[in-house]
């Protein structure tokens, strides 16, 4: 069976099957009626600014998307912060691309949410290791896309395997309670040494000590166990047990120190959101975030004509006319008409498809220091 969990396969998205049954209907109406008009089109989340920036990404897939048809296509940079206006502009015969208006705006909403949301928790704890830990929590088939929008935004690794076959980054991570439970309670010693014993030495030596006992009994038992091997414990405790979770992670650095274990690094797990980690970051050293990037709102991208044969036009409440968005230089984010005069500052909209071929090289690494430096430029959540 060539496609055992039913995902929608790429040649279908390429193909511009992927798309909602009402494109392929308008299709059939624009041929019969003898119409293909020459359109600008536009991506937005949002007219104007609204003072609140996301992260943009998910354009090499629209590259991707767009390859090999007769459109030009200009877009932000991947990592590039927003607030406001376009960040996508198609020109062209409106059926070059008509029914891939769903998938582009797909491929650039969901993982534009999970890329801010990873934003968030990185810019919460700037030194501290922050890991994402959520593929379990979304459909496998797009687990690399959770990771990679997680790397973009500046997260230290991530925890999934087949992602970091796709990204060529090494999967990380610690140990499960299942671990623990195979072992059995007052057998957690055997556990972290039969783990220390199996795993390739490269692997961080980070014991979970929240599954039987206290937090503070088991990671010391962890570290009497495990000695300089101990790389560092994790810390997951349930929400119904977890009270003041602060206090809990001074005491177990408290009771650690106190025993000489001061170089036992403790990381923190389990619903741990920006919020949480702000308040951690000066007793833990990091942190596994999960479900703050999975359940991320998608970006509510849509994509609307503005401009028909060389006119300006425009659906009621959007805004008609080719526009331009700018970085200005106090840090803000500037909407205007391109054939008008923009603001002191960076044009945003680059080149990334011509005719059909794409003319923009994709780096990840470059594309996620451009998404820290601009979070810094615009104060990213900096209430
Ligand atoms: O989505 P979040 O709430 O941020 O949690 C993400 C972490 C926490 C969770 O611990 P458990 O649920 O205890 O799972 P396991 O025992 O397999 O570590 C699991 O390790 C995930 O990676
Ligand atoms: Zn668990």
């Amino acid at each position: 069976m060539s496609n055992p969990f039913g995902t929608v396969p790429p040649e279908a998205i390429l193909a511009g099957d992927a798309t909602d049954a009402y494109f392929e209907r308008t299709r059939s109406t624009l041929e019969a009626a003898g119409k293909n008009p020459h359109v600008v089109a536009e991506v937005t989340a949002d007219q104007f600014p609204t003072g609140e920036f996301d992260v943009f990404t998910g354009v090499k897939d629209v590259a991707t998307l767009f390859e090999g048809r007769s459109v030009d296509v200009d877009a932000l940079p991947d990592g590039q912060l927003f607030d406001g206006g376009p960040v996508m502009r198609i020109e062209g015969p409106y059926l070059e691309f008509a029914e891939l208006e769903t998938s582009l705006l797909g491929f650039l909403s969901q993982p534009s949410g999970f890329a801010t949301a990873a934003l968030e928790a990185r810019r919460a704890a700037p030194e501290s290791l922050v890991l994402s830990f959520g593929a379990r929590h979304v459909h496998p088939s797009i687990a690399s896309v959770v990771e990679r929008a997680s790397l973009l935004s500046g997260l230290d690794g991530f925890s999934h395997v087949a992602a970091g076959e796709i990204l060529g980054r090494e999967a990380g991570g610690t140990m499960p309670h299942a671990l623990m439970f195979c072992f059995g309670e007052g057998n957690q010693d055997e556990a972290w040494e039969a783990f220390d014993g199996a795993v390739p030495e490269d692997v961080p030596r980070i014991a979970l000590t929240d599954t039987f006992w206290d937090e503070v009994s088991e990671s010391l038992l962890a570290a009497e166990t495990l000695g300089d091997r101990l790389d560092g414990v994790r810390i997951d405790t349930t929400s119904s047990r977890r009270g003041n979770f602060r206090h809990i992670i001074r005491e177990v650095r408290w009771e650690l120190d106190a025993h000489g274990y001061e170089d036992v690094d403790i990381f923190c797990s389990g619903g741990i959101d920006p919020e949480s980690i702000e308040t951690l970051r000066d007793v833990a050293d990091g942190f596994g975030v999960g479900s703050h990037i999975t359940s991320a709102p998608s970006v509510d991208f849509s994509l609307d004509i503005v401009e028909m044969e060389g006119e300006p036009v425009s659906k009621r409440g959007k805004l008609s006319g080719v526009k331009e968005v700018y970085r200005t230089l106090d840090g803000g984010h500037h909407v205007a008409l391109a054939d008008r005069d923009g603001p002191d500052g960076e044009a945003l909209l680059e080149p990334l498809v011509r005719d059909g071929e794409i003319v923009r090289e994709f780096d990840l690494e470059e594309a996620s220091e451009r998404c820290l430096a601009d979070a810094e430029a615009v104060g990213f959540r900096e209430s």
